[in-house]
């Protein structure tokens, strides 16, 4: 190829030349197009994964999030050390009967049978903003000193979750048709619930479950698995492991969620499994609305050969429900809403 013409150039005073060098000019078949082509939509896109998702088993993965992994790796820290500490250390937060929030494992349970292998952190989270340090509070006030810096981290990765799930209620909204301010308004301010997930290793792991089948009560969940593996999901009528990602969120879809959108989004029907070697840890962001909202679909997606599939009801009702009557499982819906008929 000919040297370029011997004057210097540099593209300060090329981008104002009206005579491009043929050095620079690319054969016609590679040559852009005067006209620019239909532009790849990333939006409508995911949308359309997205829908295919939810309408078959209502799972699906996110990767390219954004959220800063040091972020996410300090949260599996502080899971390491919490759930290391001797007992009477994580009972100063223990569970406290009826309530969903707390230290919980086998020993605290309130279940005596089909026990599931593991210990748990649940906490509240709002996205109201005079509640913007609940999270932080919630560690200094029961675990103390000593977990405040946990209680920040715990803090900032919940509003990164926020950030998250109302950018998928943003997607979900437009898959379904409504517009994608409907669902992310919906979830302003929304009452979460963050619960961390330690499962010890298990010498019989094929006689245990981590985590019994079920269906989240919540409306999206967001889970970050370690490097572990054991989340398994039920799908075209069977199991599947879902290999573990440190870069990728699994984003799920729950029973509230199915109802606000009159049954056309599936709740995915979960489990997680155990092993003999090594402990496993998973991050869960239940986002659930604000206490008042009341769980009702959009009209856009009610319609005669469509009708209404469940009544209305609010978040809390249906947290009672499985605090105080049933323990959630692939059935929980079907359970809360012939209970809600019965005691109407
Ligand atoms: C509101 C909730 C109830 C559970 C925690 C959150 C969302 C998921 C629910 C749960 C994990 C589903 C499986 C059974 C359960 C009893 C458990 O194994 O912990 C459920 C939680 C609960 O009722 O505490
Ligand atoms: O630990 C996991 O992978 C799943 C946990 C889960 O399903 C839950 O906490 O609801
Ligand atoms: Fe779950």
């Amino acid at each position: 190829m000919p040297p370029i013409e011997n004057r210097s150039f540099s593209f300060g005073s090329l981008q104002h030349e009206s005579h491009i060098p043929p050095q620079f000019i690319w054969p016609d078949h590679e040559k852009p197009s005067p006209d620019p082509p239909p532009q790849l939509d990333g939006g409508s896109e995911a949308a359309r994964l997205v829908d295919r998702a939810c309408r078959g088993h209502g799972f699906f993965l996110v990767v390219n999030h954004g959220i800063d992994m040091k972020l996410i790796e300090e949260v599996h820290k502080g899971v390491d050390l919490f759930f290391k500490l001797p007992l009477d250390a994580k009972e100063k937060a223990l569970r406290k009967k009826g309530d969903h929030c707390g230290y919980a494992s086998s020993f605290t349970n309130r279940f005596s049978s089909n026990l599931p292998w593991k210990e748990t952190l649940s906490f509240r989270y709002s996205a109201e903003r005079h509640l913007s340090n609940v999270v932080e509070s919630y560690f200094l006030d029961v675990m103390g000193e000593d977990f405040d810096a946990f209680g920040s981290v715990c803090q900032r990765y919940c509003e990164a979750m926020n950030s998250l799930s109302l950018k998928v209620m943003e997607i979900l909204g437009m898959s379904l048709g409504v517009g994608e301010n409907y669902f992310r308004d919906f979830f302003e301010g929304n009452d979460s619930i963050m619960r961390l997930n330690y499962y010890p290793p298990c010498q019989k792991p094929d006689l245990v479950l981590g985590t019994g089948p079920h269906c989240d009560p919540t409306s999206l969940t967001i889970l970050h698995q370690d490097s572990v593996g054991g989340l398994e999901v039920f799908v075209d009528e069977k199991w599947h492991s879902i290999a573990p990602n440190p870069h990728a969120f699994l984003v799920n879809i729950g029973d509230t969620f199915m109802a606000l959108t009159n049954g056309i989004y599936k709740g995915c029907l979960h489990r997680a499994v155990v092993n003999s070697t090594s402990p496993r840890k998973s991050l869960a962001f239940f986002l659930c609305p604000k206490t008042d909202k009341i769980v009702r679909p959009p009209k856009e997606l009610v319609s005669e050969e469509n009708p209404r599939m469940y009544p209305d009801f609010t978040w809390p009702a249906l947290l009672e429900f499985t605090q105080k009557h049933y323990r959630s499982d692939m059935k929980t819906l079907e359970a809360f809403v012939s209970w809600l008929r019965q005691n109407a």
